[in-house]
């Protein structure tokens, strides 16, 4: 049976322009300037991840994006964070079209894990309720753990976001193949659970393609360290130009 290919949406994260922005009480680089830029070039999407200790993004630049994205009804806003901790109240205020549940401690220095079940259940299924009831598609950080896929779904998520860190890191080396094809059967599960599929965390311009090329169904990636770094030598027309051709070619080499 052919596998139904979706195109691959490129969010772009801006969370280390607000952290350079925050070294400073200039304003600049701004955050909702990057935003615009980068959906001027084609980015279908921008997330952010406003940590509690706002060591980057800041309610302000939530609510600045929210503002700008109604004049780019085409473009999604996704919003990340742990919704037993700050998460929430930015859902409420700003309805964006995703919310990206994960599983960070108030200090840790970057997400570094997914949900796990059945422990997380009983305290993600009313959050998880109350996004979709306004209208906010759910989506967990999760490992590439095939087995996890059926207890995602049955907490009511309607996505789950592939934690690709492993991947990253195996990519270029011996390991890369059998990283990829832990992530094969992690999407695989998570279609048969009914599940749509997001990735992100440390991709970049060498290892984008090959992981869509190989990763059935997948819906999106959010990017930003390596994007923004990429950015600051070519800028955010060029550079989100750049990742387009990779989704591109990654889609041109898509298994049928
Ligand atoms: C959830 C995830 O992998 C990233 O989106 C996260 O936002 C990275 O956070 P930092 O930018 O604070 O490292
Ligand atoms: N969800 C991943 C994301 O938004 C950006 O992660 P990274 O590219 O900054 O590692």
């Amino acid at each position: 049976m052919t596998t139904v290919h979706p195109r691959t949406a490129l969010s772009i994260n801006v969370n280390k322009v607000a952290l350079v922005r925050n070294t400073r009480h200039l304003g600049i680089p701004s955050v909702t300037r990057a935003a615009l830029l980068c959906l001027q070039a084609g980015a279908q999407g921008i997330t952010v991840h406003p940590r509690p200790d706002a060591r980057h993004i800041r309610a302000g630049d939530v609510h600045e994006i929210a503002e700008l994205l109604k004049q780019w009804p085409q473009a999604e806003f996704n919003i990340e964070g742990n919704p037993t901790q700050n998460l929430m109240d930015f859902i409420r205020q700003v309805r964006p079209s995703q919310a990206t549940f994960v599983p960070d401690s108030e200090d840790q220095f970057t997400s570094d894990h997914g949900w796990s079940f059945p422990q997380d259940a009983d305290r993600l299924l009313p959050l998880i309720a109350e996004c979709r009831a306004l209208g906010v598609r759910v989506s967990l950080f999760m490992d590439p753990v095939p087995a996890q896929m059926a207890g995602a779904r049955a907490v009511g998520a309607d996505r789950v976001e592939l934690y690709t860190e492993p991947y990253a890191a195996a990519w270029g080396t011996p390991e890369q193949g059998a990283q990829l094809r832990r992530y094969v059967g992690a999407a695989q599960a998570a279609l048969d659970a009914g599940l749509g599929i997001n990735a992100g965390h440390d991709l970049n311009q060498d290892n984008l393609a090959d992981f869509v090329a190989a990763v059935p169904g997948l819906l999106e990636v959010s990017i930003g360290h390596a994007f923004v770094a990429d950015a600051l030598e070519l800028g955010y027309e060029d550079a989100v130009r750049a990742y387009q051709r990779c989704i591109d070619q990654g889609m041109s080499e898509r298994a049928i």
